[in-house]
């Protein structure tokens, strides 16, 4: 069995407990506005392309079979045309065209996670299935719980939750804690901040509480999700906190910007909630579950 992947980093401490390996799928069916992984939400592989370093050398349009690279100083690009097949990065000498995206399967991705298995041990850390929306994936995604279980490695799953209650289910049985986000309370602004509605993340959310060791994260955002409304919204979803072991205030961050530019995408620019607001927003939610946020550590 396979699954598309775009990214897989060693040694990360941002994603779950201790020190872990995190597995990024390509995919996802929300666009948050400020999303800082903007080449995982198509599905398809794609290209990503630099500003700087182009020598004119014009393989890329020898080899492109669609004609979306064209021969010019910086190499035009047709993106409309380009199916990611990959051929024009694999002669880019000056490293100018990657392709983001590939077809792995099971064991190939096994293989990068039991690398670090002695890490795992030494720090309580595991694996962590991001991406994207690795629950898009569920097929190729219970395969590699189901392999990481019966190693014993801890397994974590990122997900934004909107996806069938039966994703949930299949995956339980392997699957140590789930970071659940939290992006928006109100239903409207969340139609329009990430495409989609968020009945299904709260309902989601109340059934999962109840069944597994959960981390909520929330993205924190000024002018977004800032308002005394969301945080009532905020408490509200979060009140009965069942297994619900501690909550994570992220604030915006703009990491992803460069990303943007390699697909050619205007860059988000929005600004993380201050001091102020993450302290007011951890008072308002730590009445139930403990709250962290980076100004704590
Ligand atoms: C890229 S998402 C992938 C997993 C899943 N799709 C989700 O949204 O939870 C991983 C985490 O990054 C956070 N995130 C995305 N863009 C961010 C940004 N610009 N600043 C801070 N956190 C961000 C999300 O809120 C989420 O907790
Ligand atoms: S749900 Fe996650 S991966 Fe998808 S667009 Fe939002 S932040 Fe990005």
């Amino acid at each position: 069995m396979d699954g598309m992947i775009f990214d897989i980093q060693h040694f990360s401490i941002h994603d779950g407990p201790g020190i872990r390996t995190t597995v990024f799928f390509k995919g996802c069916n929300l666009r948050c506005l400020w999303c800082h992984n903007p080449e995982s939400q198509e599905r398809a592989p794609q290209l990503l392309i630099k500003e700087l370093g182009c020598i004119a050398c014009g393989s890329c349009a020898a080899v492109c079979p669609t004609g979306a690279r064209r021969l010019g100083k910086g190499g035009s690009f047709i993106p409309e045309l380009c199916t990611g097949c990959g051929k024009c990065a694999s002669v880019c000498y000056p490293g100018v065209l990657e392709i983001s995206g590939k077809t792995m399967t099971v064991s190939q991705v096994m293989e990068e996670i039991l690398k670090d298995v002695s890490l795992y041990r030494h720090s309580g850390g595991g694996v962590t299935f991001s991406g994207g929306e690795a629950m898009l994936q569920i097929n190729f995604l219970e395969e590699l719980l189901r392999e990481c279980a019966g190693s014993g490695i801890h397994t974590a799953v990122d997900t934004a939750g909107s996806v069938p209650w039966e994703h949930f289910r299949r995956i339980l049985p392997y699957t140590s804690l789930f970071l659940y986000d939290l992006k928006c309370a109100d239903g409207e602004l969340h139609q329009r901040v990430t495409g989609a509605d968020n009945r299904l993340i709260a309902e989601n959310l109340k059934r999962l509480k109840d069944t597994a060791d959960v981390w909520v994260r929330i993205p924190c955002i000024r002018g977004i999700n800032d308002s005394s409304a969301e945080k009532e919204g905020f408490r509200e979803l979060l009140r009965k906190p069942g297994r619900i072991q501690r909550i994570d205030l992220l604030p915006y961050h703009s990491f992803g910007e460069g990303k943007y530019r390699l697909l050619g995408r205007p860059a988000p620019d929005f600004l993380p909630m201050d001091a102020v607001q993450m302290e007011e927003l951890k008072k308002a939610l730590e009445e139930y579950v403990p709250v962290y946020h980076s100004l704590d550590q």
